[in-house]
């Protein structure tokens, strides 16, 4: 929810949102067709707001009829008149109560469904999208666009909408009827309410922008409060508290100086519209109570009529603020209907073909691989290299090398630049992106385990896999004894609200859900971290076991992986430069040799890690 530092605060905030121009009215369109599916719903909505509004037009019209039958009739013991209109007044203020209730619920549910289908539509679409795009986007804007930008849409389609209709049926009735009850009266109070307009769109107008500063400097500091808390370690292992302090408090000292300057604002706004609003009701009444004097009205019409004039006034007035809120709305669609219309750029040729049984040959020709532009240098030069299937494949080279990279594009994270990357013979762009990546699993270096239990965390390898599969996969990964040794087994709880898994059994926790997907094509990140030995020799082995029969690339930090490889691939700034086995590479001598000395080396002397 958060901005972070260089991101827009304004797109992470609500405010951010309020304070944009409006988008053109293709949004329009396009929320529309989202709420097309609940046109039934609008329409019965509609008709109860017109009801209801309606008969509050009637009230003023009762009100100055019960004056006349009360204060004109001073001494009269007939009551009659007065009950019946008390009796009307009391049925139309039932009717209206009940017709108002049922206009906001249907709008509301309408407004909920909407964005419910919105939010629904987004997050899907998100999903599709490659890591290029979540590159280029920040986490917080992403989540922003789907919290305050869909909710403020939300407001507009279900309040903002059913005020607009129920205030214009009542400011066109309102002035039709102010007109009726005293043409000359109307001329007076009508002369007022532009100059009421003017001030309130003009001081209004000042109050959103200076708004807007104040919600950008609050997400400021809250971009450098999320950054301190996340990292409160770094801040605290180098004493920067003052500094952490400082940032904090300069961005909430800049929102607290911007709201002091709206509450002035505010604060003059209010007392100019009590102002003028009590200015032109005492001038309808000096004029009105002339009119009663002369005898050309009665008093209960001048009732009737300061009640039309009190509903137009307010009306005008929230009609402004609709007319905002349509705008905020229009913002915040824009920024959604953006995300939409993102393109994937892994474009799924119009016949994607379906990977049935697959053997794994990953062949790489003449691959090259950027992650820029054309002008960015190239990360991955000319690659030509053919995996057999089954084959174990490691992965060696300094930091920066290419290794993350050249993996990332066999599930189709990327597309190649040049060249062509192809399994079992066919070009990775021809396969459908869906059969692909069920035949490529991924061992990460850092496991992302969701929160949920550890069943659910395996089952994320074949969702519907029976109990039985899973905890068979759980053996062959190592996981079963510690999983079995929790209270709850296979149904403890991890993440957040849940256990804390050590690292080694995080990473056979996911090696259990590879095991459970059963990919023919392995893509391993060996962890660096150190494990104890126990530990290491649990993963190693459960490691072993995943790898067997399938092709695997392993980006190896291990001499025993590599030691294993059936081939060993040395890359430097983006080229294969050594394809071998150990004893090959040795012999041969260059980079291998070198990193085998300064690197490998070390663990067989028993250190346990290489860089
Ligand atoms: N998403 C990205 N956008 C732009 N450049 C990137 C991206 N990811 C990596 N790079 C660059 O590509 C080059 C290769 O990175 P890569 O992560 O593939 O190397 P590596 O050999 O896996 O390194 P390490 O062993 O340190 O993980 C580096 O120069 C890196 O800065």
């Amino acid at each position: 929810m958060y901005s972070r530092p260089g991101s827009a605060p304004s797109s992470s905030s609500p405010s951010g949102t309020a304070a944009r121009p409006p988008r053109d009215f293709s949004q329009l369109r396009r929320l529309v067709q989202f709420a097309r599916p609940y046109l039934p719903l609008l329409a019965l909505g509609i008709v109860c707001t017109l009801i209801s509004s309606g008969l509050n037009l009637i009230f003023p019209g009762l009100f100055g009829k019960l004056i006349d039958a009360s204060f004109l009739k001073v001494g009269s013991t007939d009551t009659g008149p007065l009950d019946r209109i008390v009796i009307e007044l009391l049925g139309i203020f039932a009717l209206s109560a009940v017709f108002g209730a049922a206009q906001s619920y249907l709008l509301s549910r309408m407004g909920a469904s909407v964005v419910a289908d919105l939010r629904r539509a987004v997050f899907s679409h998100l999903l599709t999208l490659s890591p290029r795009f979540f590159a280029s986007h920040k986490t917080g804007d992403l989540t922003s666009r789907l919290t305050a930008d869909v909710g403020t849409v939300q407001t507009v389609v279900s309040t903002a909408l059913a005020q607009l209709f129920s205030q214009t049926v009542t400011l066109v009735g309102g002035v039709a009827l102010l007109f009726l009850t005293s043409a000359r009266l109307s001329v007076v109070t009508l002369a007022v309410i532009p100059v009421i307009i003017i001030t309130a769109i003009t001081i209004g107008r000042r109050i959103r922008k200076i708004s807007r500063q104040v919600q950008d400097a609050i997400a400021a500091a809250n971009a450098s409060a999320e950054e301190a808390i996340v990292g409160v370690r770094v801040v605290q292992s180098f004493t920067a508290e003052d500094q952490e302090r400082g940032r904090y408090g300069s961005g909430i000292a800049a929102s607290f100086r911007a709201a002091l300057n709206r509450a002035q604002l505010q604060a003059l706004m209010a007392g100019v519209m009590s102002f003028l609003t009590f200015g032109a009701l005492a001038l309808v009444l000096w004029y009105g109570g002339r009119q009663v004097m002369s005898g050309a009205i009665t008093p209960g019409k001048l009732v009737s009529f300061l009640f039309y004039a009190l509903q137009v006034g307010i009306t005008v007035a929230s009609l402004t603020g609709i007319f905002n809120q349509f705008q905020e709305a229009l913002g915040a669609s824009g920024r959604i209907f953006e995300l939409l219309d993102e393109q994937s750029d892994l474009p799924e040729v119009a016949a994607p073909k379906r990977l049935d049984s697959v053997q794994g040959r990953v062949s790489f020709q003449n691959v090259s691989f950027r992650y820029g532009d054309r002008g960015d240098s190239a990360t991955l030069e000319n690659l030509n290299f053919e995996v057999q299937p089954g084959q174990l494949v490691a992965l060696v080279g300094p930091s920066g090398a290419g290794k993350s990279t050249l993996v990332s594009l066999i599930p189709r994270f990327y597309d190649v630049s040049s060249g062509t990357l192809s399994i079992d013979g066919q070009d990775v762009r021809e396969l459908s992106l869906h059969a692909l990546r069920a035949n490529v699993g991924l061992v990460p270096q850092e496991t992302l385990l969701f929160s949920g239990t550890i069943e659910e965390n395996i089952l994320y390898g074949r969702p519907g896999a029976s109990t039985e599969e899973v905890q068979a996969a759980a053996r062959a990964a190592n996981a079963h004894e510690f999983i079995a040794g929790f209270p709850d087994g296979y149904t403890t709880l991890v993440g957040e609200k849940g256990i804390k898994l050590s690292g080694g059994q995080r990473q056979r926790v996911a090696i259990a859900r590879a095991i459970l997907k059963n990919p023919r094509i392995l893509l391993l990140d060996e962890a660096t971290s150190a494990l104890d030995s126990e530990s290491e020799a649990l993963v190693q082995d459960a490691l072993e076991r995943l790898m067997v029969g399938r092709t695997s690339f392993v980006i190896a930090h291990r001499l025993s992986t590599i030691r294993n490889a059936g081939r060993i691939l040395v890359l430097e700034a983006g080229r294969v430069i050594q394809d071998g086995t150990h004893e090959e590479l040795m012999a041969s001598g260059g980079l291998y040799r070198d990193l085998y000395e300064m690197q490998f080396r070390r663990e067989q002397d028993g250190v346990a890690e290489i860089a």
